[in-house]
């Protein structure tokens, strides 16, 4: 099991930020994750990544029972996370091979020195990822779709277990995004590749592998499973409290206000 959350509540302040929460993620099962801003993601992923723990609950991730062991640090380098706050923390004046290199270390910089089979399986990252051209180039001269590649080859280079994709598309024009959901689609077709959660507000990034979806409204799983009987208009005209209709082309969903 990769993810096991059962009743998991978080308080903050006072104040259930999520409440109640279950949820069973299956080995090389990939999921949606969708919710509306201040739903809670960020502190749900929080949680899979150990930098919050559960107020009350019981959860474990990749098989590591929290509160039982110091687990951060050894959980931390089985999962691949990509969100804004790793682009923040990223060492200015690193190119996009050598970040991808210090996906190696576990590490932000490059402070230890790669092998040749280091060096080489960055290089076909990014070649896998589209991003072979411009791996010379500087990290914060990229385009916002550049950088977001980079960082899906970097946090590729540990063969994670779990690979969360938290917004990726953000900031992204048409093209990019659409470029980049086809690494994502064939990173989750890789055999033996990780298990993916892809968090996104958008409706139509829902790609036909994640087969699974898991609706987070006001801190509590609003519903989760198989994402053809959740991605409806019924379903999501409650979910998101106004009147929404729902078409799809080419196994992708697609949503608009009635
Ligand atoms: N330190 C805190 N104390 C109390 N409440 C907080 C704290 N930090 C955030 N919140 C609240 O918790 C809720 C969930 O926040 P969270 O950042 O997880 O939402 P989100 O789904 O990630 O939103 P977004 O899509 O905008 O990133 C929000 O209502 C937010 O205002």
């Amino acid at each position: 099991m990769i993810i096991d959350m059962e009743n998991v509540s978080l308080k903050r302040e006072g104040r259930y930020i999520l409440n109640d929460i279950s949820w069973q993620v299956e080995k090389q099962e990939h999921w949606a994750l969708l919710g509306l801003n201040g739903s809670g993601k960020t502190f749900l992923l929080n949680l899979i990544n150990a930098y919050a723990f559960p107020t009350t609950g019981r959860m474990s991730v990749l098989g590591l029972e929290f509160g039982k062991t110091y687990l951060a640090e050894k959980l931390r380098r089985r999962i691949g996370f990509v969100s804004s706050s790793v682009q923040n923390r990223l060492h200015r004046g690193d190119n996009a091979f050598e970040v991808v290199l210090s996906g190696a270390f576990a590490s932000i910089g490059l402070y230890d020195t790669p092998t040749d089979e280091i060096r080489e399986k960055a290089i076909g990252l990014l070649k896998e990822l589209g991003c072979f051209d411009y791996a010379n180039r500087l990290y914060e001269t990229l385009s916002s779709g550049e950088k977001q590649r980079v960082l899906i080859a970097r946090a590729l280079m540990a063969d994670p277990e779990l690979l969360i994709l938290d917004e990726p598309t953000n900031g992204l024009d048409f093209l990019a995004k659409e470029q980049l959901l086809e690494s994502v689609e064939r990173i989750a077709e890789r055999e033996n590749g990780p298990t993916i959660i892809y968090v996104t507000h958008h409706v139509d990034e829902v790609l036909p592998v994640f087969e699974n979806t898991l609706l987070l409204k006001e801190g509590a799983v609003y519903d989760s499973g198989d994402t053809t009987r959740l991605l409806t208009r019924e379903m999501l005209s409650s979910f998101f409290e106004v009147p929404v209709d729902i078409s799809w082309n080419k196994r992708r969903p697609f949503m608009m206000k009635q």
